[in-house]
């Protein structure tokens, strides 16, 4: 049995990771961390039942995570949080899949230096979903392809989004910057705007949208757009374990989902 640990167990991501994990036949529970609701059974709180694994305050992370012989942490929280959690886990030898995202460039070197500093092993991907990762496959062929064409990246979340445009959407922004060899981008348009050769991307917040993503290539007298959506989390949390399972016998390295896949 794997066991793992859920930090951000209270939260959307959270409830359903644990959901997956309970239901399993080859993981098995073993911490669960929230700044919310501590000492509350993390089963009753996810809706599966108890299952008799309280959530724990993540200032004692590291200890409890020696003390459960956990292998691997599944962290969905915010971007400060990980920076913390991935040095608890870190430092104890617990391998990390990390969904947060919206992180500064800085905050993404501290988690990267402090997993190869330990000799750790990392999943980190801004999305979890297969269908994605086939996405962003399909955009890197389109872009060269279409290499002449004005390119823009439009997404669509629910309205507790934190972070800006999505994470997804600027790696999209990325593949397909990277296959061009180097764009500039452009968050929104307002006032006097003329387009340049240039990446735009676009956010859109509103009620319960789980998360949709669409890259448009416009040329002359033509379009195509090709598109993601996320119907339920599960497409995250599916991936998210398959992940989990990958990691643990994975060599220390930081890997994506596209590694996980096999892509
Ligand atoms: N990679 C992927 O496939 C996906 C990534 N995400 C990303 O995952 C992150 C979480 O998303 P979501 O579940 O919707 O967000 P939520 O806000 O619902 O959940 C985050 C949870 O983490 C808690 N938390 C805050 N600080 C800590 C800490 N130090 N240790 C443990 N838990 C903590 C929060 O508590 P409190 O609310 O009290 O602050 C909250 O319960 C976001 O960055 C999101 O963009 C989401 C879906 C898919
Ligand atoms: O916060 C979310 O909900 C999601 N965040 C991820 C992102 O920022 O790309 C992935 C997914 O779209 C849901």
């Amino acid at each position: 049995m794997i066991k793992a640990a859920v930090s951000g167990a209270y939260g959307r991501m959270g409830k359903m990771l644990i959901d997956n994990i309970v239901n399993s036949d080859d993981f098995e529970l073993s911490a669960a961390f929230d700044i919310f609701n501590i000492g509350n059974d993390a089963g009753e709180l996810s809706g599966v039942g108890t299952v008799g694994v309280p959530i724990s305050d993540p200032e004692n992370m590291g200890e409890i995570l020696a003390d459960t012989n956990t292998d691997v942490m599944i962290d969905f929280t915010a971007p400060d949080a990980t920076v913390q959690n991935v040095t608890a886990a870190s430092e104890n030898g617990v391998n990390l899949v990390i969904g947060t995202t919206g992180f500064t460039e800085e905050q993404r070197n501290t988690i990267e230096q402090f997993i190869m500093k330990n000799n750790n092993s990392a999943v980190i991907a801004p999305n979890y979903s297969v269908g994605v990762n086939v996405f962003f496959k399909m955009i890197k062929e389109m872009s060269r392809y279409l290499s002449d064409y004005d390119v823009e990246v439009l997404e669509a979340h629910h309205n507790n989004k934190k972070d800006a445009p999505s994470g997804t959407a600027l790696k999209a922004a990325d593949v397909i910057s990277e296959t061009l060899g180097g764009k500039k981008y452009v968050y929104g348009r307002q006032g006097h705007a003329p387009r340049g050769d240039e990446i735009g991307i676009h956010a859109v917040r509103g009620g319960d949208i789980v998360g949709e993503h669409t890259v448009l290539f416009a040329g002359e007298g033509e379009r195509m757009e090709i598109k993601h959506q996320a119907g339920s989390r599960q497409a995250f949390a599916g991936g998210a374990i398959k992940a989990a399972r990958w990691i643990t016998g994975a060599k220390p390295g930081i890997y994506t989902m596209e590694d996980v896949l096999g892509f």
